[in-house]
């Protein structure tokens, strides 16, 4: 392996990633190391991390390789695996984009959710194809400190639970992860979303991520929400065979999320690039000996 690895920063809503190009997947990456990449202090800093790779050198995504390329390898900043990232998709697919991979207009990339479309507008957003929202039944409570409040479960390919609550200031800092009940609903833990209402189908939220804390936005997160506050505001798609739009903002931008007569879910929303550069093997070498 060379002495130095490209590596790439960027942000969706100030989800912040490092990007590590590998197309051939020759790149050791294991939990210990993807942390030290994404520690604030002590690395580059992210609350996750995209490894791109061509799904047909990737054990997990060669089967996808016919129907797409390049395959999201997404990890958390703690280095565990999640299934999908819906605001690192589009910094994934703005990445391909800007290193001459694929061109605007529509992509497919794989991830462990499955192959996502993407569309790279000519200027501006980026939309993917989120795909359907799974909820599953049974009374979710959701507690911080003293306070718990009722959630709703919405699997979105990784899971959620969604408390809806008078303040976002009611969750604190969410320094910890916040507790949940029964623990069998998520046996490989949740992604925590609590919101508030802004308006008519507008709503806000504040995210405390499974594997990275508090963020600035999550795009599985706000499809969640989006989804949690349609079904109570009494809107289901697949009923009324109208599209419901939900404007989901976010601590560091805002997203908008539409669910379809069909249940197939799109969000919109940026996918910034901010620096690109060199990660030093050797010292890599020291974290992941
Ligand atoms: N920030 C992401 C979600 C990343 C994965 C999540 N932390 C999990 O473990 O499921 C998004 O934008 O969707």
């Amino acid at each position: 392996m060379s002495t130095r690895i490209a590596f790439l920063k960027g942000h969706g809503t100030e989800n912040d990633f490092v990007i590590v190009p590998d197309p051939e997947n020759a790149i050791d990456l294991p939990p210990a190391a993807v942390a030290a990449l994404c520690d604030r202090r002590a690395g580059i800093g992210g609350d996750g991390l995209l490894h791109v790779v061509r799904s047909a050198a990737h054990p997990e995504a060669k089967e996808m390789a016919a129907e797409a390329e390049w395959f999201m390898d997404y990890r958390n900043g703690d280095g565990s695996i999640a299934e999908m990232c819906g605001n690192g998709v589009r910094v994934f697919a703005r990445y391909l984009q800007r290193a001459g991979q694929v061109t605007e207009g529509d992509i497919a990339v794989a991830t462990r959710g499955g192959v996502k479309r993407v569309h790279i507008a000519k200027e501006g957003d980026i939309t993917v194809g989120m795909g359907k929202a799974l909820l599953p039944e049974g009374a979710i409570t959701v507690s911080v400190g003293e306070r718990s409040w009722p959630a709703r479960n919405v699997n979105m390919g990784n899971p959620h639970a969604v408390a809806f609550v008078d303040d976002l200031g009611h969750a604190g800092d969410l320094f910890a992860p916040p507790l949940f009940s029964p623990a069998s609903a998520y046996p490989d833990g949740v992604n925590v979303e609590f919101v508030v209402d802004r308006g008519p189908r507008h709503i806000a939220l504040r995210v405390h991520e499974r594997g990275a804390g508090e963020t600035r936005s999550c795009g599985t997160g706000a499809c969640a929400v989006a989804v949690a506050a349609a079904r109570r505001d009494g809107a289901d798609p697949a009923v009324t065979r109208t599209p419901a739009t939900y404007t989901v903002d976010v601590p560091g931008g805002r997203l908008v999320i539409t669910e379809r007569p069909d249940g197939e879910i799109e969000m919109t929303g940026p996918a910034v690039i901010v620096a690109e550069g060199e990660i030093d093997a050797e010292w890599l070498k020291t974290v992941n000996p």
